[in-house]
């Protein structure tokens, strides 16, 4: 079971504090935290097999869903300690009701340095109808997940018989100015591993970024195998037989490993989280749909932030700007070195995919 840090209830009222500067939210291995993923919803509108289970999905329980009041305050105090940048992910964050004031209200938050950039991952689903909006919002850019362009496929993987759907959303991504737009597919042994090539082709004939992500074990079906996962040398390996692949530097904090498709300027990334672990540059903190703060993706236990956003439901007990900073000093602080996949003993969060936030 998932151990929830809970704490003392804060007798204060809010501070409506000022943003100020906090200082920067740096772990004990010097890791420096700029990057809030925020799940905006557990819910989705597919059940991709490496995610979701067909049925039987334990929601989160709808009162504990934050606010958008709740979720720009939390927000602006990372802010304040030092968050430069703020995903929106899930579940589906599109099916959120309003996914466009959401954006709005976190664009307008001024960061360390200068408002927040706002970006989003997405199955794409109703960019059709959303993106000109989001894009005014403040958007700036999209990753779009696409496992496969063929449709039958596409429907056994996600469930839902929905590419045409999901092409559109790209093309509606392209349209809306979105850039750059990065399309993320799992790679999956049997079932898109002969089409790595055919995505990469269709990235670069629209102008996007084709990357591959190894499967992790965070699903909620419990699916994953170490033997069956598809690793990312073997992702390369089938690249390299159709495009040359020059390795682009400069990686960052960034998960994928990038490389030029050819002489470029098209590139291609690869996620290997599982086989060529990234943690040690890690820059990332994640909010779930019900406030819970998490250090990592793979964390086994989480700080609440719920009690002190809402206090006893009276107005009582709410905690100040301070309270939720420490809040999240500790939780970086508590922060381990990786997420211990090789290690013997290493248990699944409980929480799947869909509920942490991709
Ligand atoms: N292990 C691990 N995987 C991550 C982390 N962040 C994202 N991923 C995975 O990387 C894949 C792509 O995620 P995206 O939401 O597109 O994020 P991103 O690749 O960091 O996005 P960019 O900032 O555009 O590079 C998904 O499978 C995520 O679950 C992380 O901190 N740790
Ligand atoms: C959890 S989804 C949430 C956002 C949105 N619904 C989407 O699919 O893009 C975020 C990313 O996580 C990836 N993902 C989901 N389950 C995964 C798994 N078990 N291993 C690796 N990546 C996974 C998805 O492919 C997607 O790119
Ligand atoms: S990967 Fe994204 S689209 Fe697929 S089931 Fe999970 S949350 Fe939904
Ligand atoms: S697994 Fe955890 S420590 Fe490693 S990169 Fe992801 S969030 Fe960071």
């Amino acid at each position: 079971m998932t151990i929830v840090q809970r704490l003392p209830m804060p007798t204060m009222r809010p501070a409506l504090s000022p943003v100020e500067t906090r200082g920067p939210l740096v772990d004990r291995f010097g890791r420096v935290h700029r990057d809030l993923r925020i799940s905006l919803t557990d819910r989705c509108s597919l059940r991709c097999q490496y995610c979701m289970p067909a049925e039987g999905v334990p929601w989160l329980a709808k009162d504990n869903i934050l606010t958008t009041d709740e979720l720009e305050r939390v927000a602006r105090v990372a802010a304040s300690l030092g968050i430069t940048e703020v995903r929106l992910t899930g579940g589906e964050p599109l099916i959120r009701r309003d996914v466009v004031d959401v954006v709005r209200r976190m664009a307008a938050i001024e960061g360390p340095d200068g408002p927040l950039e706002v970006s989003m991952t997405t199955n794409g689903l109703k960019l059709p109808e959303l993106a000109p909006a989001l894009a005014e919002a403040g958007l700036t850019r999209v990753n779009i997940s696409i496992d496969t362009l063929k449709p039958e496929r596409f429907a056994e993987l996600t469930r839902r018989d929905r590419l045409d759907d999901v092409l559109a959303g790209i093309d509606a991504a392209r349209a809306a100015g979105f850039s750059p737009v990065k399309l993320n597919a799992v790679a999956m042994r049997g079932v898109n591993d002969d089409e790595l090539v055919d995505l990469v082709r269709y990235a670069v004939s629209i102008g996007a970024e084709m990357r591959f992500i190894e499967q992790m074990p965070l699903d909620a079906g419990h699916i994953w195998s170490r033997v069956e996962m598809v690793r990312g040398e073997e992702i390369l390996e089938h690249l390299a037989e159709a495009f040359t692949l020059t390795p682009v530097g400069q990686r960052g904090a960034a998960p994928a490993e990038r490389f030029l498709v050819d002489d470029g300027p098209a590139t291609v990334g690869v996620i290997a989280s599982v086989t060529a672990p990234f943690c040690g540059a890690c820059d990332r903190v994640r909010l779930t749909a019900d406030g819970q703060l998490r250090n990592c993706l793979f964390a086994r236990t989480e700080d609440d932030l719920l009690p002190l956003l809402r206090g006893d439901g009276d107005g009582n007990g709410i905690g100040t700007d301070d309270d939720l900073a420490a809040v999240f000093v500790r939780s970086i602080g508590a922060k381990l070195a990786g997420h211990g996949i090789d290690d013997e003993g290493f248990l699944q969060p409980d929480r799947p995919m869909s509920a942490i936030g991709g």
